[in-house]
Formats: C-alpha cells, structure tokens, sequence
C-alpha cells in the first residue's frame, strides 16, 4: 500500500501527516540527529502500541522514556500534566529532546500540552491509534487539558513536528471508538468536503470498519479539510472555527457526563442541534437537518439528549472559547460546505433547538 503525505502548513515548521500501513519506521528520520532522549507518553492500558515505537526509537539509538498515563479523557488534567512534568525533569529533558504521544485523541492533546509548556516548548511528534485521532485531534497543534470548568479550557497552540498514522494500528480499536471518531469524519463533510457525506451514504455499514471500501479516502478526504484549515488559520483568527461545528453543545454534553461521554458521540448530537438552529435561523431547510440525523444514525452516532440537561448545558455553554463578553457564537451551515457564524442567537431559538434535539420541551419532565 502507498504511504500518502499530507502537507501542513501556516507555521514556520511546517509538517507532514503521514498515512499508511506499517509506517513506524518513519519515527527516526522525525525525530532526527539533534535528540537524544524521546519520551513516549501512552495510556497505561496501550502498552502494546507503544511498545513497537519504543522500540524502533532505541534501535535508532536515543534514550527512550516510556511514560505510562490514565487512559483516555482522564489523561486530560493537570495532575497528570504535573507528573509529567516531573518526570520529564527527572530525565534531565533538554530543548533538544523530544516528545512522542501514541494513543487516542485525549493522549496526543496532554502530549501536545506536555510539549508545549515543558521548558516553554519542545517538539512533539503524534501517532495516533484513534481514527479520531488521525482525522482531528493530532492534526493542527491545538494541545490542552480540562478543568472542572469546561473542556479543553487550558491549552496551546502547539503544531507537532509530524504525525504518523499507521492504518494497522485501527482494527484493534472498539468498534464504539471507531464510530466516535466518524463524527469528525462527516462533520469534515458537511463544512467542507461533500464526497465525504457522499460516501458514507453509499454505504454506512462499510463506512464504520477499518478495512471498509472507502475508509482510506475517507481518512484522507478528513485529514485534507482539517490540514487546508489549519493551515490558513493556525490560531483560530477566522477560519478555523469551521472546525468546531457540533463542538458548543458537543462540550457542554462531555462536561454534563464528567468526560465519560465519546467525544464524537457528543459532538454528532451537537451537530444535529447546530442544524435545528441554522433551520430557526432561516439559513437551511428541514431537508438539510434530516440528511444530518440520517447520516449519523446510519452510523450508529447520537443523535438525541435528555430534555432535563438544558439548564446545565445552557450554563456550560457560555464558557465555550467562541464566545466574546456575552455573546455566544455558533458555527452553523448556510449549505453543505458553506460554514458561517451564527452570533448572539436568543435563549428561545436556543431552546426551541434543543427541543428539537431532545424531542421533549425543556421544561417538561423528559419521559423517554
Ligand atoms: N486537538 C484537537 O484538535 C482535537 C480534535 C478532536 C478531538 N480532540 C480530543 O480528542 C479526544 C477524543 O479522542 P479519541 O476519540 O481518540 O478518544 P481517546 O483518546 O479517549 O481514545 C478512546 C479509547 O480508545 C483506546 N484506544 C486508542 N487507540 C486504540 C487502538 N488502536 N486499539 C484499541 N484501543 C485503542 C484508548 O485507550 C481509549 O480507551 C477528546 O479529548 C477530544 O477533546 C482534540
Ligand atoms: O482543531 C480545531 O480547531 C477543532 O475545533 C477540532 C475539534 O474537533 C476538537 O475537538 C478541538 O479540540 C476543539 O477545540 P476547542 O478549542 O473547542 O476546545
Ligand atoms: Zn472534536
């Protein structure tokens, strides 16, 4: 199979997505002559998927430092940032030295984080083994963790020197997982690239396996919109917040669940309600809004919510880092590939879309 490389720019060291089969051996030549020491942060419960990077990085000569992490989203907070910390200090970390997160989303945005603000920044390099991972969360140097707050609320923007996605490391991946993660996949679709909603509609069922039909076109038709965005717009000037299409209510729902809710399940309901509000608005039409549900429940995503959340995710939702002073801020569809900002929306409109979402008014009990 090729190996297919997928430029990133808009940063003075621009990178490479590399996607293929059996591409580890690609690490070294990242990592490069000025590193000595290569610290392989993974969940505790991967071991196997970092146990094949460790050892292609010692073939190569560096000292390796395996740093084990919780799993998944608790990986995300600052106790496990400041043991890092620690430990990368122990190891007498030096600019030159460099950092390799392997795991799911979660583990590359701590590593990217760890990165960013370990001696105020050394190079991380990305091999995620989340179909997530591959098509967001490792593309694009947005690292952070979260508080009791809100989702992602410390960060930075930290590009990585290169992203390795090994398509062998996915069939070993929870079939839940994997459809977590085609919620990044259609929501690159529906702002930017149509072909992607296209072929998952030909056939949902393939499109939910690694070794479906269109599953290597699909990730690189994701990895394209996401490395085309962030390229033109690193820092989330602008364009970028294309990407966050779902992610107002996505979030608030994650913090609703203490962070035990899929991401991508949280953001495809947060899609549907980003769709209900575009229809309030006047911007699209009912037909529009049945192609989203129908697309994400083909897959087997949410597309539903308890009415009783409202209160708490409306609260939740003022923190998320679109809003400015009191305005809350959308991204919305005008069409299929046209994104745009839905700005200051009433409470009302708020609420009637997410009576839509929840099928139940927000003020009765929910009976589902
Ligand atoms: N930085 C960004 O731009 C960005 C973009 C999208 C999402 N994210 C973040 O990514 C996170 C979600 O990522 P995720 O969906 O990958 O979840 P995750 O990192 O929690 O991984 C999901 C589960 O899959 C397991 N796993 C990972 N790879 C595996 C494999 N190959 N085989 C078997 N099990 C495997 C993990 O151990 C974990 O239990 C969220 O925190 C989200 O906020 C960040
Ligand atoms: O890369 C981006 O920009 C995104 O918004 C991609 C999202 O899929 C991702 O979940 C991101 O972590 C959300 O960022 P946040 O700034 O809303 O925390
Ligand atoms: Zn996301």
């Amino acid at each position: 199979m090729t190996v297919t490389r997928i430029g990133v720019g808009g940063t003075s060291t621009p990178y490479d997505v590399v996607v293929g089969n059996g591409i580890l051996g690609e690490l070294p030549a990242l990592v490069g002559e000025r590193a000595q020491r290569v610290a392989v942060i993974h969940p505790d419960t991967l071991e196997e998927k970092a146990r094949p990077v460790c050892e292609i990085l010692r073939t190569a000569g560096y000292d390796v430092f395996p740093l084990p992490v919780p799993d998944g989203e608790a990986a995300k907070d600052v106790s496990v940032a400041a043991d890092l910390w620690a430990r990368l200090g122990q190891a007498a970390f030096t600019r030159t030295d460099v950092i390799v997160g392997v795991g799911g989303g979660a583990t590359t945005d701590l590593a990217g984080f760890v990165a960013a603000t370990w001696l105020r920044g050394v190079r991380a390099i990305l091999v995620p083994t989340t179909l997530l991972g591959m098509v967001d969360a490792a593309v694009g140097g947005k690292t952070g963790i979260n508080t009791a707050e809100g989702k992602n609320l410390v960060g930075a923007f930290h590009p990585p020197a290169g992203v390795v996605c090994d398509l062998d490391t996915l069939p070993s991946l929870p079939r839940e997982d994997y459809i977590g993660g085609l919620a990044e996949v259609i929501k690159a679709g529906f702002i930017a690239d149509p072909v992607i909603l296209d072929l998952v509609e030909a056939d949902p069922e393939a499109a939910t396996r690694p070794d479906g039909a269109h599953t290597r076109e699909l990730i690189e038709r994701a990895i394209a919109v996401k490395a085309e965005v962030v390229s033109a717009d690193l820092r989330e000037s602008g364009r970028r917040e294309i990407l966050n299409y779902g992610h107002t209510l996505g979030h608030a729902i994650e913090r609703a669940e203490n962070y035990t809710f899929r991401h991508g399940y949280a953001i495809s309901i947060g899609m549907v309600f980003a769709a209900e509000l575009a229809r309030l608005d006047g911007r699209i039409d009912a037909a529009l809004v049945a192609r989203h549900r129908r697309i994400l429940e083909s897959v087997g995503l949410p597309v539903r919510y308890r009415a009783d959340a409202w209160p708490a995710l409306r609260d939740t939702i003022r923190v998320d880092k679109k809003t400015r002073g009191a305005t809350l801020r959308f991204v919305v569809l005008d069409d299929v590939a046209a994104p745009a900002i839905l700005a200051g929306p009433s409470d009302a409109l708020l609420a009637q879309a997410y009576q839509a979402v929840s099928g139940v008014a927000p003020d009765a009990p929910d009976t589902d």
